[in-house]
């Protein structure tokens, strides 16, 4: 009998989803193994939907946003008996592996569920946060930084127009790398980050002596401030009307929002996605399970999923630094 596989995409959606799931298919189809995926996350294997996936339909994939299997969070997974019928579910359609495409609350379930399945468990991380451990970067992270420069490169011609100040919004959810690179490779002029926020006192006093400089060399200037989500503690629209009396100034709110979740997915993320697909479906079969598949200095890497959350993955000090010397203690 031929081994059957199925894979599921579960949480924030990536651009790169769907580069990752081709690259099992075929990888999977050369192997003669049969592939199913599971749809709408950890729903599809609690309701048993999915579908049969061969290499055909995995024609002009690579270049789509989203995931063709659907994403959702699954509330009801993270109790023991939702992973008991998980567990049965997967035995009665004869799957023996189970790749699992998403970031860390989605490894968390795979964990959860290993602790009831004893098929193969492998997991590949797709997220635009890149908050996961031991992957230099996960998939969808470079799409969403590239959308969010493309979007601050055109708030800055407006802003520009008018010398205004403009507060972007990002997402990342608890994590700053999203935020922290936008920033730097939009050229923006301060960013607000969960790993490196102090207080709002000391960030206000920052920005309006920035700003103040900026405006006693060169006169009006535009400005344009990158506020990392559910950061600031009265929201969005308290930062604004704060820097707005502080500055005298007209400050103008942008939230980017699940904007910066969709698209076709820039090269970065297609080879990520394609890289760790195809060498996880070498894995197939072999003594190895309870593992994330990632990427470190070039090296595909088998990380145990509960390393890949059990710390906050830092922010690099070469960005940090750079950030630092460019943009947030800048004055000139
Ligand atoms: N502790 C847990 N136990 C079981 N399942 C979990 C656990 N944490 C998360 N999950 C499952 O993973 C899904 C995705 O997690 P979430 O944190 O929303 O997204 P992401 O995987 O992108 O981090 C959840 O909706 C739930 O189905
Ligand atoms: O789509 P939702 O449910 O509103 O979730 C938004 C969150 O999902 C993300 O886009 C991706 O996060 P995850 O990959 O952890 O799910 C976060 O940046 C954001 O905070």
């Amino acid at each position: 009998m031929s081994k059957k596989v199925a894979i599921l995409t579960s949480g924030g959606d990536a651009p790169g989803m769907n580069a990752c799931i081709r690259a099992i298919v075929l990888v999977c189809e050369r192997s003669g193994f049969d592939v199913l995926g599971y749809l709408h996350g950890y729903n599809g294997l609690l309701k048993q939907q999915y579908r049969e996936l061969d290499a055909r339909q995995m024609h002009n994939l690579t270049q789509r946003g989203g995931t063709i299997l659907h994403s959702a969070r699954c509330l009801e997974f993270k109790t023991d008996e939702s992973a008991r019928l998980a567990a049965a579910n997967l035995d009665e359609l004869g799957v023996t592996t189970l790749f699992v495409i998403g970031g860390d609350g989605s490894f968390r379930g795979a964990q959860h569920l290993g602790n009831f399945w004893d098929g193969q468990i492998i997991g590949l991380p797709g997220t635009i946060d890149n908050d996961i451990v031991g992957t230099d970067a996960t998939i969808g992270y470079f799409t969403a930084i590239e959308t969010a420069v493309q979007s601050v490169d055109k708030v800055r011609d407006t802003a520009d127009a008018f010398e205004r100040v403009f507060l972007v919004e990002v997402m990342g959810r608890h994590a700053g790398f999203l935020g922290l690179n936008g920033a730097l490779a939009s050229a923006s002029d301060y960013v607000i980050l969960p790993e490196l926020f102090e207080n709002e006192e000391k960030t206000l006093k920052d920005i309006l002596t920035q700003l103040n400089e900026r405006r006693d060399q060169r006169g009006n200037v535009s400005y344009i401030i990158i506020l990392a989500e559910n950061l600031w503690p009265g929201g969005i629209a308290d930062l604004v009307s704060k820097l707005e009396q502080r500055t005298e100034t007209e400050v103008r709110p942008v939230i980017l929002g699940h904007v910066q979740r969709g698209g076709s997915p820039v090269s970065q993320d297609r080879l990520l996605a394609m890289k760790l697909g195809a060498h996880a479906a070498t894995l197939i079969g072999k003594p190895i399970t309870g593992i994330m598949v990632g990427e470190q200095n070039g090296q595909a890497v088998e990380v145990p999923l509960p390393l890949t959350w059990e710390h906050s993955k830092p922010l690099d000090d070469l960005s940090v630094n750079t950030m630092t010397l460019l943009m947030n203690n800048r004055y000139a």
